[in-house]
């Protein structure tokens, strides 16, 4: 997967993607990854043993290396192959901006150690949430097969919990795509996406990523038909187990 048959070319550094109708920082590339690389990662996602499937209600996932318990990833050992390259080596080859390293430079372990890979059949979706305490506060998202909008949302002031339910922004993420929300994004504000089959009202207006999209003329109508959209949620997990790797291979998931 090293020598893309698509040659990519990737921005200079993020701050050339940002999106900057956002609070600090979201950054968007349209174009990520190549054709070839989306199908050769769909295979592996969907050829995976079964046991790494977890079925929810809607929706189903997989986590590499594990799981987290008690915010601790339990199995140290690295990505496989396919989710480092071309994914984790071409995010780090970024850097934030000219005089800056990378996106990880700051975080614990220097680059992503963990993956969640959910997939979203059309009329699924994901309850607004944050991701919480167990992670560094950067998440790269690859998104593979289809578009959809991914909403915003602010928590109402006065601490009651309760959440305005129109979101504040959409970011529209389309299929080969790179979304990194990072900072004030990711600790002040919820993420989630509709369980629709139709994203609607989209426009110039309505989208915060509009002048990044690879393809904007294809919502003219304002519509976004949903099909199977598959997710890579590349982040550092802060806490690590020291057992995990020596637990051995019963412990271990296929
Ligand atoms: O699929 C996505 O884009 C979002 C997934 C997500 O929010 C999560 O796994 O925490
Ligand atoms: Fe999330």
């Amino acid at each position: 997967m090293t020598s893309p048959l698509t040659q990519i070319n990737l921005p200079q550094s993020l701050e050339a993607s940002r999106i900057h109708v956002l609070p600090r920082a979201a950054y968007y590339i349209a174009d990520f990854i190549s054709e070839e690389e989306e199908e050769a990662i769909l295979h592996k996602v969907e050829t995976a043993p079964k046991a790494r499937w977890r079925q929810l209600t809607h929706r189903r996932l997989q986590t590499w290396p594990s799981d987290l318990i008690k915010d601790t990833l339990l199995d140290a050992r690295p990505l496989p192959d396919w989710l480092e390259d071309p994914v984790v080596s071409r995010i780090l080859s970024i850097p934030l901006s000219d005089d800056e390293p990378n996106i990880f430079a700051g975080s614990p372990h220097g680059r992503p150690n963990h993956v969640l890979i959910n997939e979203y059949p059309p009329s699924t979706g994901i309850m607004p949430h944050k991701d919480g305490s167990a992670y560094h506060p950067v998440v790269c998202t690859v998104s593979l097969g289809a578009s959809l909008c991914l909403n915003l949302y602010k928590s109402k002031e006065g601490g009651d919990g309760a959440l305005d339910p129109e979101p504040v922004w959409r970011i529209l993420q389309e299929p080969r795509s790179l979304l990194i929300t990072t900072a004030d994004l990711y600790s002040e504000y919820l993420h989630g996406i509709a369980p629709i089959s139709t994203d609607v009202d989209i426009s110039a207006q309505t989208i915060a990523n509009w002048s990044l999209l690879r393809a904007p003329s294809s919502y003219q109508d304002g519509l976004n038909q949903r099909q199977t959209r598959t997710s890579l949620t590349f982040r550092d997990v802060l806490k690590v187990s020291k057992l995990g790797s020596k637990l051995g291979p019963m412990f271990n998931r296929p």
